[in-house]
């Protein structure tokens, strides 16, 4: 494979312990991987050159919550809520019953379209759930169609008990057969722990059969009020608990002390009017942040990582430098990840270059669109011309 010398890099965001930030900066992608990071001055000869013109570079976004396989869209239940209605999760099942009726050639579409808007803004590696389809082969459908567009799939068969099933029935299926179907092509088990979907028991069930079935946990925990999915998250060690708007102490502490990464989700408390949950007061207390875009039709849809992170820095009083790392390599430690996020030699040379020369433009100029280019496994997947 040719080796890509990429110099005059303003500013590389390395998120390693041993490099830091650096300045006047060169790369050497090779195979796949970074092959080489340093100053600019040192920088080895290699097949192809490029100068970035001082363009500051940082990992690829890593979008650790997405739920891209749906059908239809929800912006007139959007408008009611900015007009004051309260975000209620039986929303949910209205694109149920789209995702439902669409071809599994649509919703790969529609995913692989989201995939794509998502890469063109700087995202090199996706999480993506199921459930929406919420019966055994709408749910297969689904995690086929998640799998064909991400890094890592998760089955989220809890995400709401359909209408026109029992209570105890529909958790039978997603425990026991819908489970079996889709675990071959899951690496995660989620539940929506939350009034309206699943309570706690009931979460813990769920995430009990999908540890037996060989899957890792996941939860949606705390996003419209005290759920008690953070606390069941922790207890099972799970890898991440995800929304956590509402946390008392208790929680941050719990949280702190855990291995469970708590992932926050900005766009969709702006979209749902939830209150930010305390990302600031968990760092502080020495727990483990990530930051994700919850691309979804009812309560966030965007794939816009750097809204996210702008969001992060203005509203919830992260640095840019927090917020950026959350947004990479603390995503990544979520799924089980460590070589993702990070900028050293032997890592996937998953970047992204920014039309600034800081990655502080991320939040001082919010809104604007900074993507210069992005490699995927060092290929150029978009952007790219530098003058
Ligand atoms: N909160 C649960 N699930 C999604 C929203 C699903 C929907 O309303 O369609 C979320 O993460 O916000
Ligand atoms: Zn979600």
């Amino acid at each position: 494979m040719t080796a890509q010398l990429l110099t005059g890099i303003g500013e590389l965001t390395t998120n390693d312990d041993e490099l830091g930030r650096l300045h006047d900066a060169a790369l050497v992608l090779d195979d796949g991987v970074i092959a080489w990071v340093g100053p600019a001055a040192a920088a080895p000869v290699a097949d192809t050159r490029t100068d970035l013109g001082g363009r500051a570079v940082l990992p690829g976004w890593v979008d650790t919550h997405t739920h891209p396989v749906f059908a239809g869209e929800r912006s007139a239940e959007f408008e009611a809520r900015m007009a004051g209605a309260r975000y209620a999760a039986g929303g949910i099942a209205s694109t149920v019953a789209a995702t439902r009726a669409a071809t599994p050639a649509q919703l790969g579409a529609n995913a692989a379209r989201l995939r794509r808007e998502a890469e063109r803004q700087g995202t090199t590696f996706v999480e993506a759930k199921t459930g929406y389809g919420l019966d055994v082969a709408s749910e297969r459908a689904s995690a086929l169609a998640a799998a064909e567009v991400a890094d890592v799939v998760t089955f989220l068969g809890a995400h709401l008990v359909p209408p026109g099933i029992d209570r105890r029935d529909y958790l039978d299926l997603v425990t026991g057969p819908m489970l079996a179907a889709v675990a071959p092509f899951a690496q995660y088990v989620d539940v929506f722990c939350e009034e309206g979907a699943f309570d706690v028991e009931e979460s813990r069930e769920v995430l009990l059969a999908g540890r037996r079935a060989g899957l890792g946990l996941r939860v949606h925990g705390n996003q419209l009020g005290h759920s008690g999915g953070v606390r069941l998250a922790v207890d099972l060690a799970a890898a991440s608990v995800d929304h956590c708007n509402h946390l008392d102490a208790a929680d941050i502490a719990a949280l702190a002390d855990s291995s469970t990464v708590a992932t926050f989700l900005p766009a969709c408390d702006l979209s749902t009017r939830e209150p930010f949950g305390p990302a600031r007061e968990l760092l502080d207390a020495g727990g483990r942040i990530a930051i994700a875009t919850n691309c979804n039709p009812g309560t966030s849809y965007t794939t816009s990582m750097a809204f996210c992170v702008a969001t992060a820095v203005l509203q919830m009083h992260l640095t840019v430098e927090e917020a950026v790392f959350a947004a990479t390599r603390g995503a990544a430690r979520s799924v089980g990840r460590d070589d993702l996020g990070v900028v050293r030699v032997g890592a996937p040379a998953d970047l992204q270059a920014l039309e600034a020369p800081s990655v502080v433009h991320l939040a001082y100029r919010p809104g604007v669109p900074l993507t210069a280019a992005v490699w995927r496994a060092g290929a150029l997947v978009a952007g790219g011309r530098f003058p």
